[in-house]
């Protein structure tokens, strides 16, 4: 048996030129995708994949582990800090704690004496938090010890069926974590209208000041502690770090088919570059590049810029190792810079995104931060609708980035940029998990972000925090006090309850995070949304991510340049500096960038131009060449494919859903048609996801879960098909009925009438003409007959004339008269009966 180069690519979701490299390793040479390999050949491939692939989910296993790990020392951490603050507390003299006190007496002295301020630590736990519910075992006793995180632990099970939180309560359930729980601060519920219940500046930097005096002074006071830690913490980095570049090395081999070991001899190419060019980097004349594509049947002219299958290959044949530069002018940018190597980084703001369900209240969270007046001393309305916006509360600022959920949070990962720190996952107490909290928390993970759980709209009487919990639970998320390590806090934007919680875990973690980015160098930055403005022109909602910029500074952005004319805030306030985390909508480019494009600061104008003009060169080759390729492909398949395959993407919610849905799915082959799932996987539908359907001409089935608007858009743009369901049977309809469509049709003869000859009569030019007599149904122009003679079959035609006198008729009907001919035969006689007959399609039945 054998399998083509190409099938086997396929199957191996590797490119054939990669694939040629490992037959080549092998000793097998093949002429073409189309070349055939020995099964024995492809097992070895397989095997030697498989192995790779079982590899790279190893290393990302270890790597999430490592993660875990690291984040559970640093809740650990944050605990025991907690612990000796508590320890510290003037508070307790009655407190008799209980047993281990380790550190409970000697605090009081003087170790720590910033420590005054932190009592509303204490109320805190009073507040929205439900973390009483843990406390049950430490009945009445005030006070008692801070237990550590671990004890806190409640059975999975038996967590969600405790306390009705909402109840303040007084000072009694003190055993609450205190650090992961920022202070919150009772909010005066006068205002209850709704979004409008406003924060108090003082209260907010209180706070933070608070929060910030705990951080730090727990960090002297746990000073040995942390040291022991940290080593742990360093050891933990470096594992992390080995395991990144082991599965990044695996990646780039995998993608690439290059072997990374040995890199001094690298060249580095973009995708289609020139011959010329090519040439040059190579180190060879170009008339050797000409000729080798010659040898291999393609022509090539000097200036011909080659995509990067062709540039694949042609390295392969030179021996040359090579590695594709990612945008061009890169190298460029990238040694403009390299003169601030030693710039040291500094704290930044984190970017957080709000993601949840439909309706859970994720807009009204961030309106309504948006609309307390937490913006450091701007009021006023918002003028105009960014994609992102900046709050400062007592000099510590967040970044929002107001997407529509995780759409635009997966488009940008699609696009390489993983621009946020922190996800809040917003999720309503009524309703509960929902799909796309699910899908929310797995594309978190996916992308490493830190998790807070907001649990919103704690204010209606059907809410029901502890379901929610364990709902949670069951999908194996752990809020902190329920055996996990996830901040989480209760919210109501028609209360305000848990909003000022919200943004202080925002804050705790990110200090935990320690966000840091360079300041003092050329910026660059990450476009959220862009378009058109008709007074102003090219507009880029930009996010920074490091560096300053400043009006006046020249960028380049994606494929176009320009000179900052302008900055705004989602206020029209017009800024004048851009730092690390914050976002503008910024003037002067010289056409629409497309989000998800970087912006670069560079030297001069001429750099910009020549960078953006290049890339435009590029984006239109690529363009082209994926029009191409896509013809061929089509006129490759229709050479090739004997028989009608339906290729299919899968995204679903859930893993369940993913198996039941392609099981389901693949019982509808048969021998004519076949369902192929070339990717099943858990999550939105992204423009990977598109670009893979386009590549293989398949559809994307989504279920339960919606594409994002990039996807959505790429794929008008790639004329794939994306269909979405909510129920699991009308999937399977839909798609029987597809492969309906698929199936060679089948026909059906249907007799419409029948007539008896009469007369012939032959005449020159026009031939023998048919007297007849129409004594059933109906005899049709153009229909076909069966001439029988005697009840025996002579003949099967098609009537070319039909006439009733001497007009021209479409039909003709039982008792009347007609004269006809025949299309082929001539040879009628008198009484010959003619069968008129149609033929219908039937679309066959799965
Ligand atoms: N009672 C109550 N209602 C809320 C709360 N938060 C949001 N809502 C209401 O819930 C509905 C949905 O809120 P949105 O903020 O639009 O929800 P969303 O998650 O942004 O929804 P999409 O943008 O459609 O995904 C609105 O009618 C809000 O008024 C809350 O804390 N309490």
């Amino acid at each position: 048996m054998t399998i083509r180069v190409h099938e086997l690519a396929k199957e191996l979701k590797i490119s054939t030129m990669a694939l040629k490299k490992h037959l080549t390793d092998l000793g097998v040479n093949v002429k073409s995708h189309m070349s055939l390999v020995e099964d024995e050949v492809a097992d070895k491939i397989r095997l030697k994949y498989k192995e790779q692939i079982d590899a790279e989910k190893r290393a990302e296993r270890d790597r999430k582990r490592l993660i875990e790990m690291r984040q559970a020392a640093k809740a650990q951490k944050s605990a025991q800090e907690a612990e000796t603050i508590k320890a510290e507390e003037p508070v307790p003299p009655v407190a008799e704690p209980v047993k281990e006190v380790p550190k409970k007496e000697e605090p009081k002295p003087v170790k720590e004496p910033e420590k005054k301020t932190p009592i509303p630590v204490k109320e805190k736990p009073a507040e929205g938090k439900p973390k009483e519910k843990p406390h049950k075992p430490v009945p009445e006793k005030p006070k008692a010890v801070p237990k550590p995180k671990p004890e806190v632990i409640p059975p999975k099970t038996a967590a969600p069926a405790k306390p009705e939180p909402r109840k303040k309560q007084e000072p009694s359930a003190p055993s609450i974590k205190p650090i992961p729980t920022p202070p919150s601060v009772e909010i005066k519920k006068e205002e209850k209208k709704f979004g409008k219940a406003k924060i108090s500046h003082e209260e907010l930097g209180e706070k933070s000041k608070h929060k910030k005096a705990i951080i730090s002074s727990t960090k002297k006071a746990k000073q040995k502690l942390i040291e022991t830690i940290e080593i742990d913490e360093a050891e933990i980095s470096r594992n992390i770090k080995k395991t990144l570049q082991k599965s990044s090395k695996r990646k780039k081999y995998h993608r690439e088919a290059q072997y990374v070991e040995d890199r001094s001899n690298e060249i580095v190419i973009r995708e289609f570059t020139s011959v010329s060019e090519l040439a040059k980097i190579m180190n060879v004349s170009p008339s050797d590049i000409i000729s080798k594509f010659f040898m291999m049947g393609q022509l090539v002219t000097m200036n011909q810029r080659l995509d990067r299958d062709s540039l694949e290959m042609i390295c392969d044949e030179f021996k040359v190792d090579y590695r594709f530069e990612d945008e061009y002018g890169m190298d460029i940018i990238d040694k403009e810079r390299e003169q601030y190597n030693n710039v040291k980084e500094e704290p930044r703001p984190p970017v957080v995104t709000i993601m949840g369900h439909v309706d859970h209240g994720k807009t009204s969270i961030l309106d309504y931060i948006r609309n307390t007046n937490v913006v450091a001393g701007e009021s006023g309305n918002i003028t105009q609708h960014i994609g992102a916006y900046q709050i400062e509360i007592n000099k510590h600022k967040i970044t929002f980035l107001d997407t529509p959920g995780h759409e635009a949070f997966t488009a940008m990962r699609a696009r390489g940029a993983n621009v946020t720190d922190i996800a809040v996952i917003v999720i309503s107490a009524t309703e509960g998990v929902k799909a796309q909290t699910r899908e929310a928390i797995d594309h978190a993970k996916a992308a490493g972000v830190s998790i807070i759980l907001a649990i919103n709209k704690v204010d209606l009487p059907e809410a029901n925090v502890d379901k929610v919990i364990a709902q949670l639970m069951e999908i194996g998320v752990y809020p902190e006090q329920y055996g996990g390590d996830i901040p989480w806090c209760r919210t109501s934007v028609v209360t305000g309850e848990g909003i000022l919680n919200l943004i202080e875990l925002i804050l705790l973690t990110a200090e935990i995070l320690e966000l840091k980015a360079k300041r003092d160098v050329p910026a660059s930055a990450v476009v959220i949304e862009a378009g058109m403005d008709a007074r102003m022109g090219p507009f880029a909602t930009i996010l920074m991510q490091e560096g300053t910029l400043h009006k006046g500074d020249i960028v380049v952005c994606g494929a176009v340049h320009g000179r900052i004319r302008k900055m705004e805030n989602e206020r029209g306030a017009e800024l004048k500096v851009l730092y690390p985390s914050d976002v503008a909508r910024v003037y002067g480019l010289s056409d629409t960038p497309k989000a998800g494009d970087i912006l670069n600061q560079v030297d001069s104008e001429k750099t910009a131009r020549n960078i953006s003009t290049e890339r435009q060169q590029i984006r239109l080759e690529r363009e082209k060449y994926q029009n191409k390729s896509s013809l061929q492909n089509i006129f490759a398949r229709i050479k090739e494919e004997q028989i009608n395959t339906l290729n299919i993407i899968l995204k679903t919610d859930t893993d369940g859903s993913a198996e039941a849905l392609a099981d389901s799915f693949q019982k509808l082959s048969n021998e004519e048609v076949s369902v192929n799932i070339i990717h099943k996987s858990v999550g939105g539908i992204s423009e990977a996801d598109v670009s893979l359907a386009a590549a293989s001409d398949a559809i994307i089935i989504g279920f339960h879960v919606r594409p994002s608007h990039q996807a959505r858009k790429l794929a008008e743009e790639e004329g794939v098909q994306i269909k979405l369901y909510q129920v699991i049977y009308d999937a399977i309809d839909d798609l029987q009925n597809a492969l309906e469509g698929m199936l060679k049709p089948e026909y059906e003869e249907q007799v419409i009438g029948s007539a008896i000859v009469k007369q012939v009569f032959k005449i020159k030019k026009v031939g023998t003409i048919a007297g007849c007599q129409v004594d059933k149904g109906v005899i049709q122009a153009n229909c076909k007959v069966r001439l029988y003679r005697n009840d025996v079959l002579v003949t099967e035609d098609t009537i070319s004339s039909l006439k009733h006198y001497a007009d021209d008729v479409k039909e003709v009907r039982a008792g009347s008269e007609c004269g006809l001919t025949l299309a082929n035969f001539s040879d009628i006689k008198e009484n010959d009966v003619l069968e008129a007959y149609i033929v219908n399609e039937v679309n066959k039945k799965l």
